[in-house]
């Protein structure tokens, strides 16, 4: 690895040890006696166990395995019991909460039943019950609960197959993260607050993760204990704005259709009762794996500038953005000093249009890479990072890929089209020729995306 991968990789995995969620949790939260305390990013909760018969410690998303070790540390033995759905591989050794392995993107059979489990342990929860939720990015998908849904036309029952087609073709338009929620939420049983409202009367506290740039805490997972502001009217508007609403499976338009009609109940809106029983904690975001990196950086000896933790849109436009930005800092101190170092955070799209394997950082990294061919010896100076902090970008092994002069000339002497490998969305393929992917494994959190220029 040369010496600028070497710092690249040092400085991701600062970002990814600053937001662990199993430190964000045992630094914030405690017990004291019989007082459970929480204080996290200004918000304070004091909550009387004495108060309570049982504890449920329930969860969704790829980090909220590791965010319930930290609960089962803490609380031990007064968990009665529990139920965390995490995607393959992303688990952790829990005691008193079972564990549901289940797929992402795109939602399997596995996922039913835990959502299924899930809903009936929120049923049996009473006001006797405190439930502790851990909830990080990825529950959407982890956890799919089909609407069924009794209106004056009839019954509609989405079929896990129809929520299946409509992930993928979501997925492939290039919708943003809030658009594809707003749909989920409103073929869901769960989504939407609609959890929360089976939680009833029990008392939660959620603890939430943000995988979604803004920390919309109504986006984060589909919103599982949140209000949300969507309407099915939108979630139409969004599958016509997506060229998709023909395309979705009949038993999807029928709902939303329904809903639209106002033949079928809206998800939960700001305002409803339930609300005042949850309290909902962000617990870390894409900024605060951004900030470590960015101390990092300056151990290492960089003039750091932080741009964004907003970077968004399609992948290959944002590199595109990054390349520029790169490329004058290289060729000028105007900019940010030498040796400096440049990082965004964020989550990109990519619209599919070939059929190759990859993921938006991969595909990132490709297009910074493809840009750098037009430059002259700036190239010389530069070293790029795109990588995902949960280890998974898109359906791949991979967090992401690497680009610099030494990777641009092996593509070249391996007769590597970084443009073919662009039109066919097949970075995977590109970097894994070349031994420049990044490899972490699933890291057990989940704050979205870092990208990461070291200019010497
Ligand atoms: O699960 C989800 O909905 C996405 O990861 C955003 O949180």
């Amino acid at each position: 690895m040369t010496p600028l991968r070497t710092h690249l990789t040092e400085i991701f995995t600062a970002a990814l040890d600053r937001v662990n969620p199993y430190t964000m949790i045992t630094r914030s939260v405690c017990l004291e006696g019989e007082t459970l305390k929480v204080s996290i990013n200004g918000q304070e909760v004091n909550e009387n166990l004495a108060d309570y018969d049982r504890i449920l410690l329930l969860g969704a998303g790829k980090a909220s395995a590791r965010m319930a070790l930290a609960f089962e540390e803490i609380l031990g033995d007064r968990i009665s019991k529990g139920l965390i759905c995490v995607k393959y591989g992303h688990t952790e050794p829990l005691r008193h909460a079972e564990v549901v392995e289940s797929d992402h993107p795109v939602p399997d059979e596995n996922g039913v039943k835990a959502a299924r489990r899930l809903a009936e342990l929120a049923d049996e929860a009473d006001e006797k019950t405190l439930v502790i939720t851990c909830i990080s990015g990825g529950g959407s998908a982890l956890t799919p609960s089909p609407l069924c849904v009794d209106s004056p036309d009839g019954t509609t029952c989405i079929t896990l197959a129809d929520k299946q087609e409509t992930t993928r073709l979501l997925l492939a338009s290039g919708a943003a993260i809030e658009e594809i929620n707003c749909v989920r939420k409103h073929i869901s049983n769960l989504k939407g607050g609609r959890f929360l409202a089976r939680l009833h009367p029990a008392r939660s506290l959620t603890f939430i993760l943000s995988d979604v740039i803004g920390d919309d805490l109504g986006s984060i997972a589909s919103g599982m204990t949140h209000f949300d502001t969507t309407t099915f009217a939108d979630a139409l508007a969004i599958l016509r704005r997506r060229g998709v609403l023909e395309r979705v499976p009949q038993n999807v338009r029928e709902a939303l259709k329904l809903g639209f009609e106002e033949k079928i109940p809206e998800t939960v809106k700001p305002g409803d009762p339930t609300l005042s029983l949850t309290t909902n904690l962000l617990i870390g975001t894409n900024r605060q794996a951004l900030l470590a990196a960015a101390d990092k950086a300056r151990g290492l000896g960089y003039t750091v500038s932080p741009i964004t933790a907003r970077l968004c849109g399609e992948a290959r436009h944002a590199a595109k953005v990054i390349a520029d930005i790169a490329r004058d800092t290289a060729a000028s101190d105007m900019f940010t000093p030498k040796p400096a170092c440049l990082i965004f955070g964020g989550e990109t799209v990519v619209t599919l249009t070939g059929t190759g394997k990859g993921g938006r950082n991969q595909e990132i990294a490709l297009a910074f890479l493809h840009d750098m061919k037009g430059w002259n010896d700036e190239k010389e100076k530069v070293a790029f990072l795109a990588a995902s902090t949960d280890g998974n970008d898109g359906p791949t092994d991979a967090a992401g890929a690497f680009a610099d002069a030494e990777i641009l000339q092996k593509a070249t002497a391996f007769n590597l089209s970084s443009q073919a490998a662009l039109n066919a969305n097949d970075a995977y393929t590109f970097f894994d020729t070349l031994n420049a992917l990044h490899k972490t494994g699933p890291t057990n959190t989940n704050v979205c995306d870092l990208q990461i220029v070291l200019i010497t």
